[in-house]
């Protein structure tokens, strides 16, 4: 993983990237390229040896002008103040990408969870959630899981602001488990849309799914459950890594028996009757499909020179600098963005949370199916945009889209000719 590319810098290439497609003023573009505020808070917390430790967190609302704040809350040692402004950056072109009423924040707090309680993370979490109260509610800005956070995180959140507030506001959060408001779906949307783009992009490129190799990097909650889809779609899943490593069988590999065996053991590897592999050996295999659905950064430029598969839908935010977007156009490898990619999981954000305003829950089905409506109809834009603006890969276009979704409620609400 290259440690070089500073993911806020890729986001603004890959705006200035879009935006010498549109004819859009300059300065407004500028707007669109930095957060408009960042909260940054040290949370003091007492550890369960009666010692007490500080750990730094963030939140940054990056753009409003679609509508409430909307984005994760990752918990991870690499949680930097600029990869929190990257990530609320690209939580505001998913959201546009998708076509659904957000802006984009994200937040997180440099830790690793793995070394603490269960009681202790809760004691973080709540401490958190108190720093963010004057800034979340469901009309202003609205977390959910990312790296390392899930129903838990987001149910102690919301209790905390619930109980300081005085009120019953399941939409201040998504991503939660059922019983506390959560959506049916939720859980495994991100990998759902990661493989309904799959999917379409086999289609569009007239390749066949079934039968193709794939390839995935990451078996957190976005990588297993596209790793589980694709292969329900009859595609051949040969390789599968996470933190430890990789495990590679030519064969096909089983994606429930090797999250059992993780599930067991902590880690992919040891998996019996593979052969194991580096994260690197994993992301230049050739493949017809590679999912990056761990980190940003990834693939640089000179691990890009090295990439043999044919297509790359990204699971992960910013898995690819920039530098390697560059080198894999001129090689010709197709990527579809993870601003379409993985927005499943925001996209059934919205539909918790038009849940939770209303007290009426869906079935999964329901979810499952306006979610693949949703989905689809964004691909088809981006192919759309794809060819109309003869722009140079489907990244670009994908903003090119967004960009102009953005501009266009911010003039509209009155601002700026
Ligand atoms: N959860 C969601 O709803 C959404 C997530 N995403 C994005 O998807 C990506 C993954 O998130 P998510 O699945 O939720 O997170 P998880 O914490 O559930 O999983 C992350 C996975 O990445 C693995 N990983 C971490 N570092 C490396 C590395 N250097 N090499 C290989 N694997 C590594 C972890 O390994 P290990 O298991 O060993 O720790 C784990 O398997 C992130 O970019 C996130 O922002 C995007 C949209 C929504
Ligand atoms: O569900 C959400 O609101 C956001 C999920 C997220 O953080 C992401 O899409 O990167």
């Amino acid at each position: 993983m290259s440690d070089e590319a500073n993911p806020f810098e890729s986001l603004q290439e890959q705006i200035d990237d879009a935006a010498a497609y549109l004819d859009v003023d300059d300065d407004i573009i500028h707007r669109l390229k930095y957060p408009e505020r960042v909260l940054e808070t040290n949370l003091s917390v007492d550890l369960d040896d009666g010692s007490i430790e500080r750990f730094k967190a963030f939140r940054s609302e990056f753009n409003g002008d679609r509508g409430p704040y909307k984005g994760g809350i990752r918990y991870h040692p690499g949680v930097s103040r600029d990869e929190v402004k990257a990530l609320s950056g690209w939580m505001v072109y998913k959201c546009a990408v998708v076509d659904i009423p957000y802006g984009g924040g994200k937040g997180g707090i440099v830790v690793d969870p793995a070394e603490y309680s269960a009681a202790e993370l809760e004691r973080l979490t709540r401490s958190f959630a108190e720093e963010l109260r004057p800034f979340i509610g469901e009309d202003n800005d609205i977390p959910a899981p990312d790296v390392n956070t899930g129903q838990r995180e987001m149910n102690w959140i919301k209790d905390t602001y619930e109980t300081l507030e005085n009120t019953t506001e399941p939409g201040v959060v998504t991503g939660k488990s059922i019983d506390a408001g959560g959506s049916a779906g939720r859980v495994e949307a991100t990998g759902r849309s990661t493989m309904l783009t799959a999917r379409e992009a086999f289609d569009y490129l007239d390749k066949d799914i079934e039968g193709a190799s794939v390839a995935v990097q990451g078996y957190g909650n976005a990588g297993w459950i596209a790793t589980k889809l694709i292969d329900e779609l009859g595609a051949n899943i040969v390789a599968v890594s996470d933190s430890s490593g990789a495990v590679h069988d030519p064969d096909g590999l089983d994606p429930v028996a090797v999250k059992e065996f993780k599930r067991e053991t902590g880690s992919v590897s040891g998996y019996e009757g593979v052969e194991e592999l580096s994260n690197e050996e994993l992301l230049t295999m050739d493949v017809d499909l590679l999912v990056p659905a761990a980190l940003e950064n990834a693939i640089d430029g000179d691990l890009a020179a090295d990439v043999q598969a044919d297509v790359i839908v990204e699971a992960a935010n910013g898995p690819l600098t920039p530098d390697a977007d560059d080198v894999l156009t001129e090689k010709d490898v197709h990527v579809f963005p993870d601003i379409l990619a993985n927005a499943g999981g925001v996209t059934v954000s919205y539909f918790e949370w038009v849940q939770n305003r209303q007290r009426f829950y869906w079935s999964e089905e329901r979810v499952n199916e306006e979610l693949e409506v949703i989905i689809t109809d964004a691909f088809d834009n981006l192919t759309d945009a794809y060819e109309a603006f003869d722009v140079p890969n489907f990244r670009t276009a994908a903003y090119v889209v967004a960009i102009q979704r953005v501009v266009d409620a911010f003039t509209d609400n009155g601002n700026w000719p």
